[in-house]
C-alpha cells in the first residue's frame, strides 16, 4: 500500500437530478488523512462520496483524484478508491466472505492458491478469519460490514470512502471498527473519508465537512463543525 498522502478536488461541481440541484461545491481539495462528512438526511453527503471514485457524474465541474479525472479516467481511479456502502449486503455478492475478498482479487492476482492465501490473510488482518467460510447471508450486520471492508481493502486502494459504515454496528464493533480505520490512516497511509451521523467517529477525523442542502456548510476542524451541527440541529429542532 502506499505510503504517500492523496487529493481530491472538486471544482465548480454541480450535481443535477432534472432541474434539482443536489449538491454545488464551488471549490474543495482533500488532503487530510481522515476526514468526516457529517450532516442532515438527506443533505447530499452520499452524493459528496460518490463523486469520489465516478459513481456520481458532476453535471457540471469536475473532480480529480490526484490529477486523475473521475469519469474520463474512471477506472484508474476506481483502482486508487475503494467504497464501501452503508448496506453490506449489497457488496457481498458471493456464499461466503473468502470466496468474495478472492472475488476482489480476480483480475489481479492469476493463481488461485495465491488468491486464496492473500484473502484468508486479509480477513485474520481484520480479526474475522473465523469467519472466511461462514454463510454471508448468515453473518449479522457487523459482521458483514467487516467482509464488506475486507473485499475493499484487499484491492490495496489509496483512498477509502465509507457511507455509514457503523450504523448496524453494536458499541463494541464500532469501537472496533473505528479503531481498524485509524490504523489504515495512520500506519498503512490509508486516506480515509467516512460519511457518519455517529459525531463520536466524526470526531476522530482531521477535519470535517458539514454538508447541509447540498452545499458544504462548514469546514475545518472537527470539534468546531460538530458544535455548528449541533446548534444547527438545535434551532431546527426548536422550529
Ligand atoms: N439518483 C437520484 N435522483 C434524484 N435525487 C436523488 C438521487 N440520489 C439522491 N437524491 C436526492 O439527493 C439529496 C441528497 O441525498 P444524499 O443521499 O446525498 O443525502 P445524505 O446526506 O447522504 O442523506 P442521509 O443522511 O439520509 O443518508 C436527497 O434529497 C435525495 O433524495
Amino acid at each position: 500500500m502506499t505510503s504517500t498522502s492523496s487529493e481530491i478536488r472538486l471544482e465548480s461541481v454541480r450535481v443535477l437530478a432534472g432541474e434539482r440541484e443536489l449538491l454545488a461545491v464551488p471549490s474543495l481539495e482533500l488532503t487530510e488523512r481522515r476526514i468526516s462528512v457529517i450532516g442532515p438526511n438527506g443533505g447530499g453527503k452520499s452524493t459528496l462520496l460518490q463523486l469520489f471514485n465516478g459513481l456520481t457524474e458532476p453535471t457540471e465541474g469536475w473532480v480529480t483524484v490526484r490529477g486523475l479525472d473521475t469519469i474520463d479516467q474512471g477506472r484508474q481511479v476506481r483502482r486508487r478508491v475503494g467504497f464501501v456502502f452503508s448496506n453490506p449486503a449489497a457488496q457481498l455478492v458471493m456464499p461466503t466472505p473468502q470466496e468474495d475478498v478472492e472475488l476482489s482479487l480476480q483480475r489481479t492476482v492469476r493463481d488461485r492458491a495465491e488468491r486464496r492465501r492473500l484473502a484468508a490473510a486479509c480477513l485474520t488482518e481484520l480479526g474475522i478469519a473465523e469467519l472466511a467460510d461462514r454463510s454471508s447471508h448468515e453473518l449479522s450486520g457487523g459482521q458483514q460490514q467487516l467482509a464488506a471492508l475486507a473485499t475493499v481493502l484487499i484491492q490495496e486502494p489509496e483512498i477509502v470512502v465509507l457511507d455509514e459504515p457503523t450504523t448496524l454496528l453494536d458499541l463494541v464493533n464500532a469501537e472496533r471498527f473505528t479503531g481498524i480505520l485509524d490504523q489504515l490512516a495512520a500506519q498503512k497511509g490509508l486516506q480515509i473519508i467516512t460519511a457518519t451521523h455517529d459525531l463520536q467517529l466524526a470526531a476522530r477525523a482531521e477535519r470535517c465537512l458539514l454538508i447541509d442542502s447540498g452545499a458544504l456548510h462548514s469546514d475545518g476542524a472537527p470539534e468546531t463543525v460538530i458544535e455548528t451541527y449541533r446548534s444547527m440541529a438545535a434551532q431546527r429542532a426548536a422550529r
